[in-house]
């Protein structure tokens, strides 16, 4: 097939030449790591103009099969082994020949480089427009706001520096560039690799009214999520992974939310609709002196800020992106630098920025951004549980590598990690969601008194989402304190007996006990200045 073969495919207008071709369709599909077959995908198509979901527990494979559809990994060959693209075969690992053809990709990994502007961002991998022989500077900030404008960042300057950004925003700017269209190929089917993994509610609701629009347009949409509301909201079709195989697929009307949860966990049903605690009740905190008080904290987007926690107390930070929920815990932690403002724990006043400091005094931080702070990706599974406190496992000068494995093995179990002997795999060959799941678990073996949560179940599954919280109750029922911010209002709700409610870098108010409900949280968002459109509520599994 010639190049200009794969352009003249991708000229999208699939809903108005009769009965279209599906836009992006796979046979036999399959994906091994060593012995491991982590993909096995008999059939799937995307059709034009809809929005399809694709859902599985953490490792399922749906990242696997992104990255074949992007030519990260190469499938493995197998008769029959089919990637078409609006009726065009394509090979999946030939070059650019994919976006080419019109498939456009939003990874968990956002490709994003926070040292850059935002506009450079926007042109990453793409010519900048010209004006004769010269860059047009202009023409590219023009194009940036409009593309900007199209994810609802129409207040956000094209110049500023793209690490100046919360996570959300991050998120808009990965998108615009997605959805560009070059000299040589215009989007025809966009996928979207957990997009709204720590977008509140209403930023959640502008994301998935966009990809409507897209999808009206004729764009087919892969759409991967955790989050079955937004399947129910946005989705026409669904197709449940299990294990790298297809287990359900079909029309969401088809499906109740229980039949899907029973694709995603099939026996594990049970364990998910357990209780998750003892939220609201305060019991847990304990009466003494608070493990942690913050005084007028004031660091980037951070003014004068105040709170404590209680050992035992679980206080949560509630906020739009942007609003001080994203960057008070690293600045209480000295990941982020303070600029006014004091932090205490029980013993000892933190010097500013010595998050090593922060550390040997009791305080553990599992930040939103696991890739760049939270694990050590080329490091082993049982090496990212176990470095902080390796101490424990010398016995007599040497390191007693049974004991070692053992205690990863316990942790692993705990927190539902997968594969579950992955304790020798390095981190980076774990799923995101597993990932994830080793970084807190990092931080709980080590005992801290008080522990800070940056969206600890982004990307996370359900089954494993019902896990870390029981974990997370049962420590702070030992006296743990514990902070966590979340754009999840089903977890604060689930777990919090406090909730600081940020708008503008302060807290505007703090929400007790029955006070803290989902409807009520949104409320606050909805009623935050923010100019975001209403949400409706959303319960998040
Ligand atoms: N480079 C690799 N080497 C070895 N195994 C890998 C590699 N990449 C992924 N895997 C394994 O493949 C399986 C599928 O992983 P994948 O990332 O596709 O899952 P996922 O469904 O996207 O999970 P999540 O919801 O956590 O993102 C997992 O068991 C994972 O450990």
């Amino acid at each position: 097939m010639t190049d200009a073969d794969v352009a003249s495919s991708t000229v999208p207008s699939p809903k108005t030449a009769g009965v279209p071709a599906p836009a992006l369709e796979l046979h036999h599909v399959v994906k091994s790591f060593g012995s491991r077959t982590v993909l096995d995908v008999e059939a799937l198509d995307i059709r034009a103009g809809e929005v399809h979901a694709l859902l599985g527990q953490n490792g399922s494979g749906k990242s696997t099969l992104i990255k074949i559809l992007s030519g990260y990994h190469d499938p493995d060959p197998q008769p029959g082994m089919t990637v078409r693209v609006s009726g065009v075969d394509i090979s999946p690992n030939a070059g650019d020949m994919a976006r080419r053809a019109g498939l456009r990709f939003v990874h968990q990994d956002l490709g994003i480089v926070p040292a850059m502007s935002i506009v450079d961002n926007l042109y990453l991998g793409r010519a900048y427009p010209t004006r004769g022989l010269t860059v047009s500077t202009r023409s590219a900030r023009a194009n940036a706001r409009e593309a900007l404008a199209g994810v609802g960042l129409a207040s956000v300057d094209p110049d500023a520096r793209l690490g100046t950004l919360g996570p959300a925003e991050r998120t808009g700017v990965a998108i615009a560039r997605a959805l560009a269209t070059d000299s040589d190929s215009v989007p025809s089917v966009l996928v979207l690799d957990e997009p709204t993994a720590t977008l509140p509610a209403p930023e959640v609701d502008r994301l998935l009214g966009m990809l409507r629009g897209v999808a009206d347009a004729g764009v087919a949409v892969l759409y991967i999520t955790h989050h079955l509301d937004e399947v129910f909201s946005i989705a026409e079709r669904v197709t449940v992974l299990r294990d790298g195989r297809t287990v359900a697929s079909g029309p969401v009307t088809e499906f109740s939310r229980e039949e899907i949860i029973h694709h995603l966990v099939g026996s594990e049903l049970e364990e998910l609709h357990r209780p998750t605690g003892a939220a609201h009740s305060d019991g847990a905190a304990r009466d003494e002196d608070p493990a942690l008080v913050v005084e007028g904290l004031t660091a980037a987007r951070i003014h004068g800020v105040s709170f404590s926690i209680a050992p035992g107390e679980i206080v949560g930070f509630h906020g739009v992106s942007g609003s001080g929920r994203d960057s008070v815990l690293g600045a209480v932690f000295g990941a982020e630098h303070r600029v006014a403002g004091s932090v205490r724990t029980a013993e000892t006043e933190l010097v500013p920025d010595r998050p090593d400091l922060a550390i040997a005094n009791g305080i553990g931080f599992v930040p939103a951004d696991r890739k760049a702070r939270g694990g050590h990706l080329d490091l082993k599974v049982k090496e990212n549980l176990t470095l902080p406190g390796l101490g424990a496992f010398w016995r007599r000068g040497r390191l007693d590598a049974t004991a070692e494995l053992t205690e990863t093995r316990t942790w692993l179990r705990r927190l539902d990690v997968r594969p579950p002997s992955s304790a020798d795999l390095p981190l980076s060959s774990l799923s995101g969601g597993n990932q994830q799941k080793v970084v807190l678990a990092k931080w709980l073996r080590k005992g801290p008194r008080v522990l800070l949560l940056d969206e600890p179940t982004q990307g996370v599954d359900v089954g494993a989402k019902a896990a870390i919280h029981r974990t997370v109750l049962d420590a702070a029922a030992n006296g743990l304190a514990v902070a966590i911010a979340s754009s999840d209002h089903e977890e604060l709700a689930a777990l919090c007996s406090k909730v600081h409610v940020f708008q503008r870098g302060r807290i505007v108010d703090t929400l007790v006990a029955d006070e803290i409900t989902e409807a009520e949280l949104n409320r606050r968002l909805n009623h935050s200045g923010h100019g975001q459109s209403p949400t409706t509520e959303r319960t998040r599994p």
